[in-house]
């Protein structure tokens, strides 16, 4: 049994040695000549897996250790009798993290509260749904547009649990977008935020992307930052990745390489999710368990006494864990020292060691206490001696 397995794969040897042979390639290497002799493939969203990739091979099995699969066309999957896993959820904390991170940043170098804005969510499944239930666990007051569930699960009394976008645009001051891509159907995604929708928002609005790029029309955000600088942008993902627009980079506030999920959990879980499918579909117990192959963090435990504001004390905590500016610096360095696309690349392939909010036990003491159910809203393990 042959498994050509993404090189980006944590702990791929451990999992997938124990049901094969493992071969691991870069993504982008991953052509049809390297897949006509393999058994399984195991990639990443940057593997393209299509018609032209599968026919003509052995494969029986492809798994994505990622959330979004608008990279596999799974039709053509389906014709060659291919079965097909994907890692819902996977990394879905880790994104939740970055928006909370990247909010408290732009909040301080703005000088906003961000208890005091409203936030709107764009996608409301397993990263925006989570998204939701920190932000108002930590008292934020938050709209969710996501018609597709709106239209599943309207109330019989006709409550509203979800708006419209264009009540989103109206209202809130800061957009998170959390949508996969879709070209096709009534709630198609691909440029959801178009030109008009782009020169509808408010000045002061913040505009965060963690979802797929090309959700955006990049070319008139670029034109509403670049001629009149009103509003904000966080972008973690790109149209045409990874040779992305380097003036739109230039001009968001914060921009990252699509690492909004890359957390080691995030990706260690994917990992995992994609084993126990490739065991099922070859009917093998899946003998490792994820606590297996998770490391101690790197930093356990933070003490904190009194004298330090709530959002401060956020912020703090969430930058022990993982400080956004740091990714939104390598992009510029390695895109200034090797180009954009491969610097883009080069920043995701030797991304640093990043552990989740849960993973942080903080320690309160005095009047600090009172900081407890703050900081447990936004997911930190809060100790009180
Ligand atoms: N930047 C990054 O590193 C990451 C990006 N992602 C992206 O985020 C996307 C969302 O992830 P999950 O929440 O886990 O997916 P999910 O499938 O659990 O949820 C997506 C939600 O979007 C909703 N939706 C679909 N069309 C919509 C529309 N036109 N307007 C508003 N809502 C719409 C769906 O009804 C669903 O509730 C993924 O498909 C992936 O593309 C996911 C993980 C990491
Ligand atoms: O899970 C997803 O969906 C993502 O966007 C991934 O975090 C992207 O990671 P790569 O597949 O590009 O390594």
């Amino acid at each position: 049994m042959r498994i050509i397995v993404d090189a980006n794969v944590p702990a791929a040897e451990t999992c997938f040695g124990a049901l094969g042979e493992v071969v691991r390639l870069p993504g982008r290497e991953i052509d049809a000549a390297v897949v006509r002799h393999a058994d399984a493939l195991v990639v990443r969203s940057i593997t393209r897996v299509d018609e032209a990739l599968v026919a003509g091979s052995r494969l029986r099995f492809v798994g994505t250790c990622t959330i979004g699969t608008d990279h596999v066309d799974q039709a053509a999957l389906a014709r060659h009798g291919i079965a097909f896993a994907s890692a819902p959820g996977c990394n879905a904390e880790a994104v939740v993290d970055y928006v909370l991170v990247s909010l408290l940043t732009l909040a301080e170098r703005q000088g906003w509260l961000l208890g005091k804005r409203r936030i709107g969510i764009v996608g409301v499944g397993n990263v925006g749904g989570r998204l939701l239930s920190r932000l108002s666990a930590l008292g934020i007051e938050c709209l969710a547009c996501d018609p597709p569930r709106a239209e599943r699960e309207a109330a019989p009394d006709g409550a509203k649990a979800f708006s419209d976008l264009d009540t989103l645009i109206d209202e809130c001051d800061v957009l998170c977008l959390h949508t996969p891509l879709t070209r096709e159907g009534p709630h198609a995604t691909h440029h959801l935020l178009g030109a008009q929708r782009i020169a509808e928002l408010a000045p002061g609005t913040v505009l965060l992307n963690a979802g797929r790029g090309p959700c955006v029309d990049g070319l008139a955000l670029r034109q509403r930052l670049a001629g009149q600088g009103d509003i904000a942008a966080v972008l973690d993902v790109w149209e045409r990745e990874p040779g992305i627009d380097a003036a739109l980079r230039d001009l968001a506030t914060l921009a990252t390489p699509h690492i909004a999920g890359y957390s080691l959990d995030g990706k260690l879980r994917g990992t995992h999710q994609i084993y126990n499918a490739l065991s099922h579909h070859l009917g093998q117990p899946a003998q490792l368990a994820l606590s297996e192959l998770l490391p101690a963090p790197p930093v356990a435990r933070l003490e904190l006494g009194e004298g330090i504001a709530p959002e401060e004390a956020l912020r703090l905590c969430a930058r022990a864990v993982y400080d956004v500016r740091r990714d939104h610096d390598s992009l510029r360095r390695e895109a200034g020292r090797q180009g954009i696309a491969k610097g883009f690349d080069a920043c995701r392939a030797d991304y640093p060691l990043r552990r989740e909010f849960v993973t942080l036990a903080v320690g309160l003491h005095g009047k600090a206490r009172e900081l407890a159910p703050l900081l447990r809203a936004a997911g930190f393990a809060v100790s009180e001696p």
